[in-house]
């Protein structure tokens, strides 16, 4: 299309206000978060966490509302296109402009996700399920045969005992029935994978508010840790949105002061479904005093949920460690640790379940995240972690995207993995 002088002149109009538009709606978000950040610093060796006296509340004027998903789970259904909610105590220009030009992102359904995703799983490389069934498909199988099967498995990131577990498994089916009917085998590999992810384990989130002895609203309190780069902030970025999809008002806590950008990424998820965030204003500030701030921020509010994003940190340094220690102990003073949710990259393999297991020490994790699921062929890892910290996989990631996370579907997973 030729751009002519009055396309032009729009836009030399148009662009500088949508601009000052959205700096409005990224300073109200700032503004409207509950505490002040600067009085959020606490002393170290005192776990006595500053607590501003006159925090405005996290919602900026967001109202908490009853959310149709309040059943604890996550799956729900699609709220209509939203704006920001900009019923603030004192009138704002810049706020009325807002929920007219600035419209929220609408979060795909949570319902069906993994499904939905399943096609990632069976891409991603060359899945265990099909070199499973090739090798299975051979005549007369053999100890070789066997050993290669207990390798594959062994190298998706299975573990040892649920390798031995399923090759004895199949190795019974051979001696009694044979292996034959390929369909019959795949329904066998199928029901034996199905066993080793344990349908029956409880995945749902513990998302639902509790009421105080004196009647207030306490949100669940969501802590989520894990190295660094495992996907922390993108999670709980995309968590934000599985339970804005489900209709329930979200506080987010940056206490991931350790690297600059991480509370600028996570209010920008935020932002995007109208979500706020309660970060502190320079690096390196307490964690644990962001966190309180955040919890006490969504207490205020009468939020659902607050979701609390953590720095990375190395199992090996034992100062990170303590301060996650830390940030538990002043959390549960506020309120009780609704879940832990340990962030595990599904690519790290051994190396994941050596984090899973100090972790599992230090945070007492409530569930595992297994993130970039899309980008290996390791699905194995999803048995092996549950095995080794007697905690289920909850959510997954399958991508970069934003509605990328899915609930754990076992069924869905095992599927994918057998997909051709
Ligand atoms: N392919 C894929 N990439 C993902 C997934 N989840 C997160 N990532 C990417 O992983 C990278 C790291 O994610 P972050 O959320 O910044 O990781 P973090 O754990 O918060 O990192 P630190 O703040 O340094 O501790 C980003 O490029 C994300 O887009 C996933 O499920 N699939």
């Amino acid at each position: 299309m030729p751009v002519n002088s009055e396309t032009l002149t729009l836009l030399a109009v148009g662009l500088p206000t949508l601009v000052a538009v959205v700096t409005a709606a990224a300073l109200l978000v700032r503004r409207g978060r509950p505490g002040s950040p600067g009085g959020s610093e606490s002393s170290e060796t005192s776990e006595a966490p500053t607590r501003p006296e006159s925090g405005q509340g996290a919602g900026a004027g967001q109202q908490p509302t009853a959310g149709p998903g309040a059943a604890g789970d996550v799956t729900g259904p699609v709220p209509a296109e939203r704006t920001v909610d900009v019923a603030t105590p004192e009138p704002d220009v810049a706020v009325e402009e807002l929920s007219r030009v600035v419209p929220l992102d609408v979060p795909a359904p949570v319902q069906g996700r993994m499904a939905r995703l399943r096609d990632r799983l069976a891409r991603s490389g060359s899945p265990l399920g099909a070199r499973l069934l090739t090798v299975l498909s051979r005549d007369h199988l053999g100890e070789d045969d066997w050993d290669e099967l207990e390798e594959t498995l062994l190298l998706a990131d299975i573990g040892a005992g649920p390798a031995a577990e399923l090759i004895d498994a199949l190795r019974t089916q051979a001696r009694v029935h044979g292996l034959s009917d390929p369909a019959q085998v795949r329904s066998l590999l199928r029901a034996q994978l199905l066993a080793l992810v344990d349908p029956a384990l409880d995945r749902s989130l513990a998302t639902v508010p509790t009421l105080a002895e004196d009647g207030t609203q306490v949100p669940a309190v969501v802590l989520v840790v894990g190295v660094n780069g495992t996907g922390k902030t993108t999670t709980v970025g995309k968590l934000a949105r599985v339970l804005v999809a489900e209709g329930r008002t979200v506080v987010l806590g940056a206490a991931d002061t350790f690297r600059a950008a991480a509370a600028d990424q996570l209010q920008t998820w935020g932002s995007r479904v109208g979500v706020p965030t309660v970060r502190a204003d320079r690096d390196g500030a307490d964690p644990a005093a962001v966190a309180f701030d955040a919890v006490r921020a969504g207490t205020q509010d009468g939020v659902d949920v607050v979701l609390v994003d953590t720095a990375g940190r190395l199992q090996n340094k034992a100062g990170l460690m303590d301060e996650l220690g830390k940030i538990t102990r002043v959390l549960t003073r506020q309120a009780p640790l609704s879940e832990v949710l340990l962030v595990l990259d599904a690519t790290t393999g051994q190396n994941g379940l050596n984090q899973a297991r100090v972790f599992g020490e230090v945070a007492g994790v409530t569930g595992i995240v297994l993130t970039k699921l899309d980008g290996t062929a390791k699905g194995g890892i999803v048995v092996a972690v549950q095995r080794q910290l007697g905690v289920p996989v909850k959510l997954v990631g399958l991508g970069e995207g934003p509605d990328d996370l899915a609930p754990f579907d076992p069924e869905a997973f095992v599927d994918g993995l057998l997909r051709e």
